[in-house]
């Protein structure tokens, strides 16, 4: 099996993992009936080889990296074993071989003819998809929904560097209104007649210019004085437009009745009604009452707090997973309600610059990360400068390590810190995919009683679900597109697991006719920004995506979403085909599947998966055996970090989070820092420069002198000046602006203070292993639900309720509601195996040959599975014969059998 290195797991990945191993295996190319799960062109060389197999024969070679031993303070669980003494192979292994499993299912053929007509309207919308794009992004068509600047074209600005930070003010109707902002002051009141500054300072700089310009030109004056009279002319209108809105967002802050938010609806965003579940969430969330709200995708979930956001007299912060999601949505906020966003992505002048207007009280609704939330700046702006109405968690289900695309920090997000700390008044939870266990995740976390929750349907039914066993990917894939209905589809997803396969198969499409771009976070930010843009302008036929795109994609005519391989839950499923159809026609959705890509898939979930003898040494470097370690802050790189645990980022990220939001408070954990700075003085001596700031004098004292420069370790100056990482690195700043040091920052560290040393370290690390354990066993549960859901449409469905062979939508509809509601379905199809009579000999020729390296049960089940890990990377070990050859063997078979071989090892050396 290849690399998972360049799949797209989720949208997390987008903004929190680095890139991906970038050359993946090759995928076959048509008309090769499979993906292969091993590389087969490889020839054995190992003589101690057990059978003939089909996998690849690459001879075991000695890793590139081998996971080092760390001394280790506490006893050792038994893992991992180190073989020491090689026993004979050959004796053991020649007559042994992978196990042949049962072959794949037919297909039931599909007439793509069957299809109903579609219902299509192939007339350019006028409705303008804003999609994803880079940081600043322009749009060649109008948009409702205009974030102002000082350009009469409709731009999208997230200004950088001009010491305006992020604030952006958005226009009515698309028409930039330069000198007034009606805006919703601090005090809840709308248009005081104030400017926001960035507004003002851009009108009255431009204007000042263009004097100085043109001094002594009458013309232009006169062109200046014409632009003036339009420009009041306009604010005239602006202002009776405001009146009319004030008076209806203050009559219904008075009174949320249906007629007065009916009124307001059609005054902010023109339509003539709700849709099923948003008057009753706004009510909810006007009355104070903290909601969740599950609506299917498309349905107008940010429409909830945008109306709400308007009418509370506080700020709304509303959470998001992504960057790109969070411009998304500040894009499409309608006009008159002032936005920003808080990124990592921005610059610190930036980020001040926003903070800035918060505390004025100028920005209504504010989106940040859920990293946000570890910033002590903002945290104390919040708290302490704005009164925060509503807190939005969008994609709620992030917050729940049950779902199936859970992100450690948005753990943070728990009623105790919103309510306690930053005195919250309601929070409003939204998701469209939730299952009942992440749905009681959340409301726990969150504290939403249960008649709060608000939850419809999780699919639209204007979606036609339809699945056939694939046979030939790429030709399968070639003719369904020119098939009706797909045939006279005018927009179409198709979404790939592996990064690999998009550039393949769109290149593919194009050679085929088909006008298709390539999007996949491995490419750069620009050129994601351009294949978005040229879809949304309908100037290509077909995106060939992973996981990375659509998320906060509102693209109202995307006509058909294909899946090329298999989502990995049904909830990946059910978000990815709510991209289709989103302006209410009748759309199509096809997925093909097969049992190599759900073995292939199945294995990637135990990617993830750590043994406790992993986080009992994880733990062992958490905290320091220094007695005196309480208040003190620590660090540990996360690159080397990842490797030296065999763990990935994301994995120590969670194990951290829990030890400070589990049952004991055991650290306080900090924003991520670098670890380490080099440093350059330049214009006063070091020495001199180090009498009068005592950064400096710590600095001098803890740091390495390299050829003039001073390295050194920021937590350790930090700890020795009893500040937090980020003041050290501020006070850097300031010198750095007075020219008095440059430096270079790096290593990427997760930082945190230690506020209590666990008593017990095996218990801790018994039951952070056994939660991490579940979370495992919770994954491949979904990965079983997703592929049953397409076996049984496939082959089990009776079709008595209206299922054909080409149009499934009855019965993955069912399945997928049960799914939802806590039904299990995971038992009918068995496919993975749970033995294999040669799986011990196997496992023992590759401990055989490879001596040199050490191992757990779970590292050697991983190279049987094909699954590269941090300390085994598929640059090294995906040249073992042994590679992926266990795919369709159950991963916890395999581990047991790697712990019996591997205990072997042991009992021989102690003989
Ligand atoms: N009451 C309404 N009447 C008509 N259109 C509406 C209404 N409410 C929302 N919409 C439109 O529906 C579209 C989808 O809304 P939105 O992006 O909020 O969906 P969503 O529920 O957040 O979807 P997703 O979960 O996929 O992000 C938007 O174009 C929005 O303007």
């Amino acid at each position: 099996m290849e690399s998972n290195s360049d799949s797209d797991s989720d949208g997390s990945h987008v903004s929190t993992t680095p890139p991906r191993q970038p050359n993946p295996p090759p995928l076959p190319l048509p008309p090769k009936p499979h993906l292969p799960i091993s590389n087969k062109k490889s020839k054995p060389k190992s003589k101690t080889k057990t059978k003939p197999s089909k996998s690849n024969k690459n001879p075991p070679k000695p890793p590139e990296t081998i996971p080092q031993q760390d001394p280790f303070p506490f006893p050792l669980p038994s893992f991992p074993f180190h073989i020491r003494r090689p026993s004979d192979a050959a004796s053991s292994s020649s007559s042994h071989s992978i196990e042949t499993l049962p072959a794949g299912f037919f297909s039931k053929s599909i007439s793509f003819s069957k299809i109903r007509k579609p219902l299509l309207n192939l007339e350019s919308s006028d409705n303008e998809p804003v999609l994803n794009p880079p940081i600043t992004a322009k749009f060649a068509k109008k948009h409702p929904n205009l974030i102002g600047s000082s350009v009469p074209i409709p731009t999208v600005k997230v200004l950088r560097g001009t010491g305006e930070g992020n604030f952006v003010k958005l226009n009515l109707n698309g028409k930039r209104k330069k000198f007034l902002n009606k805006g919703w002051n601090k005090n809840g009141k709308f248009g005081s007649g104030k400017r926001f500054r960035r507004n003002s300072n851009n009108y009255s700089s431009r204007s000042k210019r263009t004097k100085l310009e043109d001094e002594g030109n009458d013309n232009e004056e006169d062109d200046l004085a014409s632009e003036n009279a339009k420009q009041q002319e306009k604010q005239k209108g602006c202002e009776n437009d405001c009146k009319v809105l004030e008076e209806a967002v203050l009559a219904a802050r008075d009174e949320a009745s249906d007629e007065n938010l009916v009124k307001l609806l059609k005054l902010i965003h023109g339509y003539d009604s709700f849709r099923e579940g948003q008057l009753e969430a706004i009510k909810m969330v006007l009355a104070g009452k903290s909601t969740m709200l599950i609506l299917p995708t498309g349905a107008g979930k940010s429409l909830c707090y945008q109306l709400s956001a308007l009418i509370l007299p506080g700020i709304t912060l509303v959470v998001s997973p992504l960057i790109a999601l969070m411009i998304d949505q500040l894009r499409q906020l309608p006009p008159l309600i002032s936005g920003a966003l808080l990124s990592s992505a921005q610059t610190f002048d930036e980020s001040s610059e926003t903070l800035n207007q918060l505390r004025q009280g100028t920005i209504k609704v504010l989106f940040v990360s859920p990293e946000r939330f570890l910033n002590e700046e903002f945290l104390s702006v919040i708290s302490a400068v704005s009164a925060v109405s509503l807190v939005v968690i969008d994609e709620a289900h992030c917050i729940s390590e049950w779902s199936h695309n859970f992100r450690p920090s948005f753990m943070r997000l728990r009623a105790s810190l919103l309510h306690n700390s930053l005195n919250v008044g309601s929070v409003l939870a939204m998701t469209a995919t939730a299952t009942a266990m992440t749905l009681d995740a959340i409301m726990s976390a969150l504290e939403i009683p249960r008649t709060n929750l608000i939850q419809n349907a999780h699919l639209r039914d204007n979606l036609r679900l339809s699945v056939s066993l694939v046979k030939n990917r790429m030709k399968d894939l070639l003719v369904l597109i020119k098939s009706s209905p797909f045939a006279e589809v005018k927009s179409i997803i198709v979404y790939c697991k592996f990064q690999s396969e998009t550039d393949l198969i769109s290149r593919y499409l194009n050679d085929h006719s088909i006008l298709a771009k390539s999007y996949h976070s491995g490419i750069s930010a620009k050129e994601r920004g351009n294949v978005q843009e040229l879809f949304g302008s309908n100037k290509i036929r077909v995106v060939v995506a992973t996981v990375a795109f659509g998320m906060g994609l509102d693209k109202s005519d995307v006509g058909a979403v294909i899946h090329y391989s298999l989502p990995e839950s049904l909830e990946e499923y059910v978000q990815e085909i709510g991209r289709a159809g989103r302006d209410g026609r009748l759309s199509y959705c096809h997925l093909f599947y097969d049992d190599e890509m759900y073995f292939k898939l199945r294995s990637l979930m135990y990617s993830e998966g750590v043994d406790e003898y992993a986080v009992n040494k994880f733990l062992s470097e958490v905290f320091p055996t220094d007695k005196n370690s309480c208040g003190k802050i620590c660090s540990f790189v996360k690159e080397s970090a990842s490797r030296r645990f065999d763990m990935k980022e994301e994995v120590m990220l969670t194990v951290l989070t829990r030890l400070e939001l589990g049952d004991v408070q055991y650290i306080h954990l900090l924003p991520q820092t670098n670890a380490t700075c080099v440093l350059n003085f330049h214009k006063t001596p070091a020495v001199s420069l180090a009498q009068k700031i005592s950064a400096i004098a710590v600095i001098l004292k803890r740091s390495e002198n390299k050829h003039g420069q001073h390295i050194f370790d920021i937590p350790t100056v930090a700890n020795d000046m009893g500040i937090t990482p980020v003041e050290l690195t501020n006070q850097l700043y300031e010198l750095k602006l007075k020219g008095e040091i440059t430096y270079e920052m790096k290593d990427m560290a997760y930082c945190y203070r230690i506020l209590e040393v666990p008593a017990d370290f095996f218990s801790l690390s018994a039951d952070i292993t056994q939660w991490l354990s579940e979370v495992e066993s919770c994954k491949v549960r979904k990965m079983d639900a997703m592929f049953n859901a397409a076996y049984f449409a496939v082959n089990l469905c009776d079709k008595m309720n209206g299922c054909s062979s080409a149009d499934h939508t009855p019965c993955l509809q069912r399945m997928i509601l049960d799914y939802f509601a806590g039904v299990d379905n995971t038992d009918f199809c068995t496919k993975i195996g749970h033995s294999s009579p040669f799986l011990r000999a196997d496992i023992k020729v590759f401990l055989q040959s490879n001596t040199h390296a050490r191992f757990t049960p779970r590292a050697v089940a991983r190279v049987m599975h094909g699954i590269a890990s941090p300390a085994y990377p598929y640059a090294t070990w995906g040249k073992t014969h042994f590679w992926g050859r266990y795919t369709k063997i159950n991963f916890k078979v395999v581990m047991e059998a790697a712990k019996e071989e591997l205990k072997n090892f042991i009992g021989k050396d102690m003989l």
